[in-house]
C-alpha cells in the first residue's frame, strides 16, 4: 500500500469526494480505464481480506448500485475464483445498473457467482462481511434498501471490511448520514478522504489502509489537500534539539489566567501541563485561595493571588503569550482577567468560559494573534448554531469559526481540527479516556508552552493537538482509557516532545 503524494512532516494529504473523484478523472485520463481501475480496487481489497483473515471460507459481500457496489461485484468474483463460497447481495436489480457497476456484476454473474437481491430480514450468512454499498458517491441521509442492509451488517456481529468508506458516513464531513457502517477494517482508494478522521468517523472506520491503486504521481500536481492527517514526524521536524547553552529566558514566559473561586483545579492543571511542555517560565494568576495548592503541586509554577484587576498588575506585560479561560467562570472576576488578556497585546490561547464569554459580549472580536480552542458546544455558541449542526459538519464550523474569529481554531472532539491560514489539519490520535473533567485544560497549557518557545499559532496548535492525544494515548496504554486523568498527561507528553527519548524506557514522571 503506498500514499500519494508522499507524507511529510505536514502529515497525510486528506482529500474531499469531489476531490477524489477529479484524481479518479486524471487517472482514467492518463490511460487507466475506469473498468481497469476498478479491478484493481477490488483486487487490492481482495488481497487484503486474503492476507488479513487468511482462515475465511466465506464472505457476504454487499454490493450497491454504483462504482462502490462494482468493487464488490468484482471482489466476489475473485474470492469466488479462489475457492470461497460468497453470498452476494444487491440493494438494487442489476437491470438498473450503469457503466462500470453493470459490467462488473455481469462479470461476476458470468463467473458464477450466485446472487439475491436484499430483502429485510436476510441473513448475512459470511464469516466475514465485505461492505460495498455506498462510497464516495453518498448523496443525503441513506435511504431505502441500503438503510435496512447496513443496519443489519451492524447486527451481524461479523467482522467487517468495509470498501472505500463504511457506507453512510460522508467522506468529507464524518457525519453518519442515518446509520453507517462499523467497520473492523476499511481499505480506501486513490487518495485518503477527510471523513474517515473526524466526527464519527474514527468510530466506524477500524483499521484503516489507504491504496493509491498507482495512480501517477501527477495526478496530485495542483490538487491542495482539504487538510493534512498530523503524524508523529512533526514532533521531530518542530522541535529539534536544543541548544546546549539554551537559558530559561529564551523559552519563554507563558502566563495562565484561571481559577476562579472553587475551580482551581483547571488553572494547575493547564500550568502544569504548560511547565511540562518547556516553556521556560509559568506564571498562574488565580483566585489567591488556590495559590497553596499550587505551590504544594507545581512549585515550579509562579502562582499569583489574584482578587481583581488591580492585583494582576503588569504581570500580563511580562509575559510572551497568556492562556485564558482555564477555570475562568463567567462571572466578574472572570471578565476582568479576559479583558486584561485582551488588553495586553501578548498573543492568547483562549479555551473554556473565555469562548463562552466571547461568545455572550465580545461578539465580533478579531484577531490574527490568538488560539481559539473550542469544543462543539462552545464552537455552537460562538457560531450561533446548535451543537448537531457543528458536528454534521465539523471542517465548515472549524473553517466557519476561523474566517469569524480570525487567528488559528482548534475544534476538538474525535479527530480534532486544526483550521488556520495554512488550512486544516486533522489529529488522528487520542481515546475516549479523553472524555473526562479537565482535558481542555491540559491543551490549553501545552499550546501556551509551544507559543512561548517560539512557534507559530498554527505550528503549536498543530503540534499541540497532536501531542496532547499522543500523550492521552501513552497513559491509556500505561494504565487503560477508563479512569485516564488529565493530570496524567504532562508527564506523558514530556517524553513525546524530547523525540530523542526512547518511549518505552522513559519513566514518566509525576
Ligand atoms: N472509476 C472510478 O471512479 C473508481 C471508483 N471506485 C469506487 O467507486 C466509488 C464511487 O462510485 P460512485 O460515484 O458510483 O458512487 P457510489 O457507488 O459511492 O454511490 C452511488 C450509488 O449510491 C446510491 N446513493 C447515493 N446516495 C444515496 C443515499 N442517500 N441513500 C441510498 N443510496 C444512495 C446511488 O443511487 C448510486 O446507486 C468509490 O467510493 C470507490 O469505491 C473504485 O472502483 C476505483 C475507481
Ligand atoms: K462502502
Amino acid at each position: 500500500m503506498t500514499q500519494a503524494p508522499p507524507e511529510d512532516h505536514r502529515g497525510r494529504a486528506l482529500y474531499r469526494a469531489e476531490q477524489v473523484r477529479e484524481l479518479d478523472r486524471r487517472v482514467i485520463a492518463s490511460g487507466v480505464a475506469g473498468f481497469a481501475l476498478m479491478q484493481r480496487a477490488a483486487a487490492s481489497a481482495w488481497r487484503y481480506l486474503r492476507a488479513t483473515w487468511p482462515e475465511v471460507r466465506h464472505l457476504s459481500v454487499l454490493c450497491g448500485g454504483g462504482n462502490n457496489g462494482g468493487d464488490g461485484h468484482v471482489l466476489a468474483a475473485l474470492a469466488a475464483a479462489e475457492g470461497l463460497s460468497v453470498q452476494r447481495i444487491l440493494v438494487k436489480p442489476v437491470e438498473s445498473l450503469e457503466g462500470d457497476a453493470r459490467r462488473a456484476a455481469e462479470m461476476a454473474d458470468a463467473a458464477g457467482v450466485g446472487r439475491q437481491p436484499w430483502k429485510d430480514g436476510t441473513t448475512l450468512s459470511g464469516e466475514l462481511v465485505v461492505d460495498a454499498l455506498l462510497g464516495t458517491g453518498l448523496a443525503g441521509e441513506v435511504r431505502g434498501a441500503s438503510r435496512s442492509a447496513i443496519a443489519a451488517i451492524n447486527a451481524s456481529g461479523r467482522p467487517v471490511l468495509a470498501i472505500d468508506i463504511p457506507s453512510g458516513l460522508h467522506a468529507d464531513t464524518g457525519a453518519e448520514l442515518g446509520e453507517a457502517v462499523r467497520a473492523t477494517h476499511t481499505i480506501t482508494f486513490i487518495g485518503d478522504k477527510l471523513g474517515l478522521h473526524t466526527g464519527r468517523g474514527p468510530a466506524r472506520v477500524g483499521k484503516l489502509v489507504v491504496d493509491d491503486l498507482a495512480a501517477p504521481r501527477e495526478a496530485f500536481e495542483g490538487m491542495t489537500p482539504a487538510a493534512w492527517r498530523l503524524g508523529r514526524a512533526l514532533i521531530a521536524a518542530l522541535l529539534p534539539p536544543r541548544e546546549r547553552n539554551a537559558h530559561k529566558g529564551a523559552m519563554g514566559h507563558a502566563l495562565v489566567l484561571g481559577g476562579a473561586t472553587g475551580m482551581g483545579g483547571a488553572g494547575l492543571l493547564a500550568a502544569e501541563a504548560c511547565a511540562r511542555l518547556g516553556a521556560g517560565k509559568v506564571s498562574l494568576a488565580t483566585d489567591p485561595a488556590h495559590v497553596a495548592a499550587s505551590l504544594i503541586r507545581r512549585p515550579e509554577v509562579m502562582a499569583h493571588g489574584v482578587r481583581g484587576l488591580a492585583d494582576l498588575g503588569e504581570l500580563p506585560q511580562k509575559a510572551d503569550v497568556l492562556v485564558v479561560g482555564p477555570g475562568l467562570g463567567r462571572g466578574s472576576w472572570g471578565q476582568a482577567m479576559l479583558q486584561a488578556a485582551l488588553a495586553a497585546e501578548r498573543p492568547l490561547v483562549v479555551d473554556a468560559d473565555a469562548l463562552n464569554l466571547l461568545a455572550e459580549r465580545l461578539a465580533g472580536q478579531w484577531r490574527d494573534d490568538w488560539i481559539l480552542t473550542p469544543h462543539p458546544g462552545e464552537a455552537a455558541r460562538l457560531l450561533g448554531i446548535g451543537t448537531a449542526d457543528v458536528e454534521a459538519d465539523r471542517p465548515a464550523a472549524a473553517q466557519a469559526l476561523q474566517q469569524r474569529f480570525g487567528g488559528v481554531v482548534v475544534l476538538k472532539g474525535a479527530g480534532s481540527l486544526v483550521a488556520g491560514p495554512a488550512g486544516l489539519a486533522v489529529c488522528p490520535c487520542g481515546n475516549p479516556g479523553m472524555a473526562s473533567g479537565g482535558m481542555g485544560d491540559a491543551l490549553s497549557g501545552m499550546l501556551g508552552a509551544l507559543v512561548a518557545q517560539g512557534l507559530s499559532l498554527e505550528m503549536a496548535a498543530r503540534l499541540g493537538v497532536l501531542v496532547h492525544a499522543l500523550a492521552a494515548d501513552m497513559a491509556a496504554r500505561q494504565g487503560g482509557e477508563r479512569g485516564l486523568l488529565a493530570g496524567d498527561l504532562a508527564s506523558c507528553a514530556r517524553i513525546l516532545v524530547n523525540p530523542t527519548m526512547d518511549e518505552d524506557d522513559a519513566v514518566a514522571t509525576r
